[in-house]
């Protein structure tokens, strides 16, 4: 088996697809040299069999080109490997765990890194058991997650359109939330927790989030008035969110949220589906990555 695998997804991001093998080509040499193996995803779920596939194989790093769904479904796969790394070709439209662990988001540049990586490991998020490795949370995020998934084209502008759009309508659901012994009883308008720092798009939701301190960034906004909404936009932009006063933060590596209404999940963008008992920890340094 080569030493790199590609996991491809076709149906990621909104640039040019065809030209990915060609440019891999031109970093990696062809593929009938055996330096490298492409494989095309077919569908939902298909890179979680791939990747695992790959790593039974030996091979060292399996790289997922896409965004964060191909991210996700890929270190799924990889999970708990001891000799296989994953690697990231970002090609989706936020990239969030991409641009947390500062790979270019220039392809040309992100394949030349991939040639001599550094190995590390990180931690994993799972919210009901289900792993993710950016961000994943409760409330209104999860309904933007919803609606974006059915808007038929993606991108920024899109997101934005999504965003706004439900923020005429999204009310907060009271919640029970238990962590670090404490018991919160709140509303939920936010409820969001972060391995990495971002959503994508340098949209800061926990700046100081850190992938290797085994702890999960706990960020909740109770309520988003328009005044707060501005602070909290702002504040995502400019990564100075917990500064601002718009959200409260704690760190938890075990939280049960239980809300009295279903409420939408989302783990790193995928809406997961409607419900009203959750668990959130973590796996630590479950993941090793080759940036
Ligand atoms: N061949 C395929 N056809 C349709 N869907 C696919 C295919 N391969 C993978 N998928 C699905 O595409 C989804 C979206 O992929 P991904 O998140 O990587 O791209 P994106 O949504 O464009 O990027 P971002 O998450 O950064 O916005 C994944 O959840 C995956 O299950």
């Amino acid at each position: 088996m080569p030493r790199t695998c590609f996991i491809f997804n076709p149906t990621a991001g909104t640039g040019r697809r065809a030209e990915f093998p060609e440019l891999l080509a031109r970093y990696f040499g062809t593929e009938s040299r055996g330096d490298y193996v492409l494989r095309p995803t077919e569908g939902p779920g298909h890179a979680t069999e791939l990747a695992q596939a790959a790593a039974r194989a030996g091979c060292r790093v399996v790289v997922a080109v896409g965004g964060d769904g191909t991210v996700n479904e890929v270190g799924q796969g990889l999970l708990h490997q001891e000799h296989t790394a994953m690697g990231i070709v970002p090609r989706g439209s936020g990239n969030g765990l991409a641009r947390h662990l500062k790979v270019p988001l220039n392809l040309g540049r992100a394949l030349r890194r991939l040639r001599e990586p550094a190995f590390s490991r990180m931690d994993v998020g799972r919210v009901n058991g289900r792993p993710f490795f950016c961000t994943a949370g409760l409330g209104f995020d999860a309904r933007v997650s919803q609606q974006f998934a059915q808007a038929g084209s993606r991108g920024l502008s899109t997101y934005m359109r999504v965003t706004l759009s439900e923020y005429r309508t999204f009310e907060s659901v009271p919640v029970v939330v238990e962590t670090n012994g404490v018991t919160l009883e709140t509303n939920c308008y936010v409820l969001a927790f972060a391995n990495a720092s971002q959503y994508g798009n340098n949209a800061y939701i926990a700046p100081d989030a850190n992938l290797q301190d085994g702890l999960l960034d706990m960020c909740l906004m109770d309520a988003l008035p328009p005044w707060r909404a501005v602070q909290v936009v702002l504040g995502m932009a400019l990564g100075t969110l917990p500064r601002t006063g718009g959200a409260a933060y704690s760190r938890t590596s075990h939280t049960t949220v239980r809300a009295a209404t279903p409420i939408g999940c989302h783990a790193d963008g995928d809406y997961l589906g409607h419900g009203t008992d959750f668990e959130f920890d973590l796996l630590p340094l479950a993941l090793e990555v080759a940036v």
